[in-house]
């Protein structure tokens, strides 16, 4: 079924303006950037430097990441792509704070999470962070509307208001309903829809998804991308997105490339080759594609 995606009115915080900012540039309501300093330094939403990571232990240790480097601002739309196996899920998990890097350091909206325990890590997971898993994740003696809820409540939401919130999601991901259905009774495209609504309930400054588009059809595909753009526009949050689907790539402000363990190629701003498949996009017609600019 194609539904019309919009975020509702409490995801977005409108523009946001960096701290010691003349307010009079700002003429709309903006709210003080909280992760930028005094003199109006904004630290990127992710900086990667030479990160390592492997698996396993003696001979049979497997090294994945062999020196991942890369910086994502804050507001940018960033898509990973690269071969099966070449590490994508692992170096989000890396930025996600579900794994911590054997070598090389990592900051996350300004944070070495690296340096939190692990209890930490968990609440600056929460705090910031939202997640579109591969699998999706969704509790499944849970309805619909309780695994979007259940996000709210873990942040301390009341009953009434994460209801209200959890049910205005499933509405704008096009299921409203299905609200009450437990995910063995929706299909794998609804079961992601229910995933990108859990993932945007805690309005985060960075979503991280894996395969966000893989298991909808292109109208349905579109329509994900489209929430989640809109996320970025309307908040200023971030989106890193690990993706085969070539359908969402005109969605990308950038294109990362990993292979063999580095990042090889990006078609933006920090230079490298455009990976191949970026080829096409980059000689599209460019009225979709957004550059997301920061600062007055
Ligand atoms: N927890 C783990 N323990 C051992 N090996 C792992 C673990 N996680 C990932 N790997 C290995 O690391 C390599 C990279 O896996 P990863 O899932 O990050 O790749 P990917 O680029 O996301 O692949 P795909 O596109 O197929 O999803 C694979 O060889 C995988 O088997």
């Amino acid at each position: 079924m194609l539904w019309s995606p919009s975020a509702p009115a409490f995801l977005g915080r409108g523009p946001v303006r960096p701290r010691g900012s003349d307010p009079a540039h700002f003429p709309h309501e903006t709210l003080v950037d909280p992760w930028v300093d005094d003199e109006g330094w904004m630290p990127p939403a992710v900086a990667a430097r030479e990160i390592g990571k492997g698996f396993g232990g003696g001979r049979g240790r497997a090294t994945v990441l062999k020196g991942v480097s890369l910086e994502i601002r804050r507001g940018e739309v960033v898509f990973l792509v690269g071969p099966s196996g070449s590490g994508k899920s692992t170096l989000l998990s890396l930025i996600g704070g579900i794994m911590t890097p054997d070598q090389g350091s990592l900051t996350v909206l300004g944070q070495d999470t690296s340096r939190l325990d692990p209890a930490r890590r968990a609440d600056f997971r929460r705090d910031h962070l939202g997640f579109i898993f591969q699998t999706f994740h969704l509790m499944p003696t849970l309805s619909a509307l309780d695994n979007v809820r259940l996000a709210l409540a873990m942040r301390g939401i009341s009953r009434r208001e994460s209801t209200a919130r959890a049910t205005a999601l499933l509405g704008s991901v096009g299921l409203s309903h299905r609200a009450g259905l437990r995910p063995g009774r929706l299909s794998t495209g609804e079961c992601q829809r229910v995933a990108v609504a859990r993932a945007l309930a805690g309005d985060p400054e960075l979503v991280l998804a894996d395969e966000p588009t893989a298991s909808l059809d292109a109208e349905n595909g579109q329509a994900i991308m489209h929430l989640l753009t809109d996320l970025v526009r309307t908040r200023g949050a971030t989106l890193l997105i690990v993706t085969h689907d070539n359908r969402i790539f005109p969605f990308a402000d950038r294109i990362l490339r990993l292979e063999g363990g580095r990042v090889v190629g990006s078609d933006g701003p920090g230079g490298g080759d455009p990976p191949e498949e970026v080829a096409g996009v980059m000689a599209a017609p460019d009225g979709r594609r957004r550059r997301r600019e920061w600062g007055p």
